[in-house]
């Protein structure tokens, strides 16, 4: 419950006055929609009497039928600004989370970004925060405005009925509804749980059905994982059936405690009447009142129905969240000035120990590289060359040593200080966009068709693009459909892209044919003559090609 309250004083701090606003409204067309039904009653029961008592020529039809109007119209009209005022407040204080959350999932530190899984993410990003709607509108606000409504009616029927009559009919409902409530949010909170977490795994096992369908043919596993997929989808709706029949009962439950609270008021008005205590339109007003009452509950029964989902969804999305919602963006602190003097790139005395690995993959480490140069890491698989150049590029941080980038200790460098300073291509890439343009944009937003036919040239990829129909064909996800070479040849003219004074580059060539991987190297220089290069490197060409190797063993 203290997720769904921390939520909630989120919603509250970004929205308070449309909350506030909202609210009030919601009250108006409750109490509104009570009067209506109270005044209509004692309305035809007072001109009943009248007529009966052959005095309906002096009753006054026209202040309470513009008053029944005045409270049909105006509840309509409050409905209408509740609705606008609690919706928009909602989400806009939804989006507030999303980007907060978002915000989250990209300030942890690269070891957990990185093990993350993308369809797990998206989920929390998505659903998780969908399933917090409920909180300001079907728990919240109805929760508040019932409450003001008890007391309202309390203290109107007590005004204008008899006490005993407004205690009863308030009590009962309040006392009756409650029980109900709690009753359908404690039955719902498993079932609720569990369709949200089968609709999860559903999402999940989708994506990567879609995603692996190719291996999944080749190792003659599509079935089981469609049968997975569809066992996900069988737990979701018998779940989501098992919230849908408690929820019937309820409002079944809940009309049983209208029909019994009305029918005593009933009762209790004719007696009252009988003793003359209050007159037959007084007791009609407390009966009809009791029928309207139940309008107060209605959205708390979904509500309460989906309390299970929301509070594991406000669970999922605190753990995520940085403590104050989406705060803003600290502004970077001024880049200390590049000392053209210094080495491009220096490691001293670096070692670093993979999460969970037995001993350091490197140890009292070092390079230095010289403006302008371009030097090759080179060593059997599994020495350590990727993981130097993910230390110099800042995504992991060394157990001890420095690293320096023209004289600047990287901790010095602010993200996008560092961003800007320096590329890293690493082994894989994902290539996102729809077209090779877009793909391209991702490193220049706006970028000049010229300038992406320049670096599409250098990497040799001219061809292949016009065999494609341009800049702007489309392009299948992440590149699908483009050979692997061709794949890792856009990903490293995006990097080139950047302009960038540090590039790393991990097997920049991998998959070509030594031809081209000599014209890409070319390629590599021609757009940028003067940057500092560090590669991995296994093949002859990116050896031949650098000034410099740097053996790992
Ligand atoms: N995230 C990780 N967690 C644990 N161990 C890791 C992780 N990343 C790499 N390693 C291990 O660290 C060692 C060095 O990996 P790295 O990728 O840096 O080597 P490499 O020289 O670039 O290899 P290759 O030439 O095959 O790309 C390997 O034994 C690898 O299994």
């Amino acid at each position: 419950m203290n997720n769904i309250l921390h939520i909630l004083r989120l919603i509250w701090r970004a929205q308070r006055a449309s909350l506030i606003r909202g609210t009030a409204l919601a009250v108006a067309v409750v109490a509104m929609g009570v009067a209506l039904l109270g005044l209509s009653g004692w309305f035809i029961t007072a001109a009943g009497a009248a007529g009966l008592a052959g005095i309906g020529i002096a009753f006054n039809v026209f202040q309470p039928s513009a008053a029944v109007r005045f409270l049909a119209l105006g509840r309509t009209a409050a409905r209408y600004g509740e609705r606008l005022l609690t919706h928009d407040a909602t989400l806009k204080s939804l989006t507030d989370i999303r980007v907060g959350l978002l915000r989250g999932v990209l300030d942890l530190p690269f070891r957990r970004l990185s093990q993350l899984r993308g369809a797990e993410t998206m989920n929390r990003l998505v659903a998780d925060v969908d399933a917090l709607d409920g909180i300001a509108l079907r728990l919240f606000i109805p929760a508040v405005s019932a409450a003001v409504v008890y007391l309202g009616s309390f203290l109107m029927l007590w005004w204008l009925t008899d006490l005993v009559l407004a205690a009863w009919i308030v009590m009962s409902f309040a006392l009756g509804t409650g029980l109900v409530l709690i009753w359908t949010g404690r039955h719902a909170l498993a079932p609720s749980r569990r369709s949200e977490k089968a609709l999860q795994a559903f999402r999940i096992r989708l994506i990567d059905l879609l995603r692996a369908r190719d291996d999944l043919v080749v190792y003659g596993r599509l079935p089981d994982q469609t049968g997975a997929v569809g066992a996900a989808e069988a737990r979701l709706r018998e779940n989501l059936d098992a919230v849908d029949r408690l929820e019937r009962r309820a409002g079944l439950l809940l009309a049983l405690t209208t029909t019994f609270s009305a029918g005593v008021a009933l009762w209790l008005g004719g007696a009252l009447v009988e003793r003359g205590a209050i007159g037959p339109a007084q007791a009609a007003l407390g009966f009809f009142a009791a029928l309207a009452l139940a309008e107060t509950v209605q959205p708390l029964r979904r509500g309460l129905a989906d309390l299970g989902r929301m509070l594991d969804a406000a669970r999922r999305v605190r753990r995520l969240m940085p403590e104050n919602g989406a705060a803003p963006v600290p502004a970077a602190p001024a880049a200390p000035a590049p000392d053209e003097a210094a080495a491009a790139l220096e490691m001293t005395a670096i070692s670093y120990r993979h999460p969970g690995a037995e001993r350091p993959v490197i140890a009292d480490f070092g390079l230095s590289v010289a403006p302008g140069e371009s030097v090759a890491l080179v060593g059997a698989s599994g020495r350590g060359k990727s993981t130097v150049l993910a230390l110099a590029a800042g995504l992991i941080a060394p157990d001890r040593g420095e690293i320096h980038i023209a004289g600047r200790p990287v901790s010095d460098l602010s993200e996008s200080q560092l961003r800007a300073e320096m590329t890293y291509l690493p082994q894989r890439s994902m290539l996102l966009g729809q077209s090779f343009y877009d793909m391209l944009a991702l490193a220049r937003p706006g970028l000049d068709e010229r300038e992406a036919l320049e670096v599409l040239e250098a990497v040799a990829l001219s061809s292949t693009v016009a065999g494609r129909g341009g800049l702007h064909a489309p392009l299948s996800e992440n590149g699908a459909g483009l050979s692997g070479g061709e794949q890792r040849r856009l990903a490293l003219a995006r990097a080139l892209l950047r302009k960038p004074r540090l590039v790393l580059l991990d097997e920049p060539t991998e998959g070509l044919d030594r031809p081209t991987a000599i014209r890409v190297l070319g390629g590599i220089r021609e757009i940028l003559p003067r940057a500092t290069i560090l590669t991995a490197s296994h093949r002859k060409a990116e050896r031949d090609w650098a000034d410099r190797l740097i053996r790992m063993t």
